[in-house]
């Protein structure tokens, strides 16, 4: 899986059992490959008109398409990338074809995210390099959990609280290390108030507007700073899963679209990527290593609520986290509340 995911980051292709070989459009190496078909998301296909209502009901399912002519890159990267439909209409005619291999479909899309490039491939192309061999069953095993485990812990004094503490985890597949900052004293006579925070580059570090994330971390912090303060503590659990799990890369592309009009769930469909991709059974798994199995949740997100409950993980508390609005984030806020079931005024 990890040399999977490392290879398309590359731009080598993959192989599954059924699928055969699937080069990644965005990325690939092999400039003058071409294929008669290409493997892209409903939500892209029906973009393009090529969809039925049944495949576009899940945006981000796998839609295999055909052209009139075999697709070179040129043309299947028009296919594949939204940025270019303003200054490149595409010529067709294209149609849908059914798909016998719908799971080695379903596993190459989501690897295309895991590995933040545009999920489109080349089908069976006629150049296409060594593939790297996968199969859904590696990428079940590669998202269980269960592997994570502590790496290390340091003290950490922070802005808002001298005695804090970060913990840091690792999957042996897996670059992304996630971390946990426990502020204040640990003590199992305080349920924890806690937050699940997912990583925002550009709103975290660079402070931009157009999202939540820098305000209701710093606000996080002193809340938890707070708590320690009256003799309980909190923990903070910052996620490696940028974009809700797209990635750097697919969440300004995601900008772009927004500039464009579209809204936050709309700009991640058009993608072809999911809304919501964030993995929080990962979060549950970092508690349990903490020692930690009841929480006061800091969220207006109902699923992260239901998604650690489902895990065991007893939420004796959701504490509101909403922040005032600027005009760059406005309209994120109201989808978050409309489209994505937050809870926010
Ligand atoms: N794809 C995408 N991701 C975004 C966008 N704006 C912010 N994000 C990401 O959304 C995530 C927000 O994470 P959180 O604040 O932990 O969670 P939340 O779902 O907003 O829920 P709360 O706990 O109520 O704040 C971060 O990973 C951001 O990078 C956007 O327009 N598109
Ligand atoms: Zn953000």
């Amino acid at each position: 899986m990890a040399q999977a995911i490392d290879g398309l980051r590359h731009g080598w292709p993959i192989a599954l059992a059924k699928a055969g070989t699937l080069l990644p459009i965005e990325t690939t190496l092999a400039r003058e490959a071409t294929a008669d078909r290409l493997l892209i998301s409903a939500a892209r296909a029906a973009t393009l008109k090529l969809a039925n209502q049944l495949e576009a009901a899940v945006p981000h399912s796998p839609v295999m398409i055909r052209g009139a002519e075999p697709f070179d890159l040129d043309l299947a990267t028009a296919v594949a990338d939204p940025a270019l439909d303003l200054k490149h209409p595409l010529k067709g005619p294209f149609k849908a074809e059914p798909i016998a291999w719908e799971s080695d479909a379903a596993t190459a899309l989501e690897l295309a995210r895991i590995a933040g490039i545009l999920p489109a491939f080349m089908v069976a192309p006629d150049a296409a390099g060594e593939a790297q061999s996968v199969s859904p069953d590696d990428l079940s095993a590669w998202e269980d959990p269960a592997a994570l485990h502590i790496a290390t812990r340091a003290q950490l004094p922070i802005a808002a609280r001298e005695d804090s503490e970060i913990v840091v985890f690792r999957k042996p597949d897996d670059m992304r290390e996630h971390c946990a900052l426990i502020v204040g004293r640990q003590s199992a006579d305080a349920i924890p108030l806690v937050r699940l925070h997912s990583e925002c580059l550009t709103g975290d570090i660079l402070g931009s507007l157009k999202c939540d994330c820098g305000p209701q971390l710093d606000a996080a912090l002193a809340r938890m700073a707070a708590e320690a303060e009256n003799g309980g503590y909190g923990v903070l659990l910052y996620m490696r899963q940028e974009g809700r799990g797209i990635g750097l890369v697919n969440k300004m592309r995601a900008y772009r679209l927004q500039d464009q009009g579209f809204d936050t769930v709309e700009a991640n469909e058009r993608l072809g990527l999911p809304d919501e991709s964030r993995d929080f059974t990962t979060a549950a798994r970092m508690l349990r290593l903490l020692g930690i199995g009841e929480v006061r949740l800091l969220t207006n997100n109902t699923r992260k609520v239901a998604a650690l409950e489902e895990e065991k993980i007893s939420i004796a508390e959701r504490v509101a986290h909403a922040l005032p609005a600027n005009p760059f984030n406005q309209r994120y806020l109201d989808t978050k509340r409309d489209r994505a079931g937050h809870l926010l005024p």
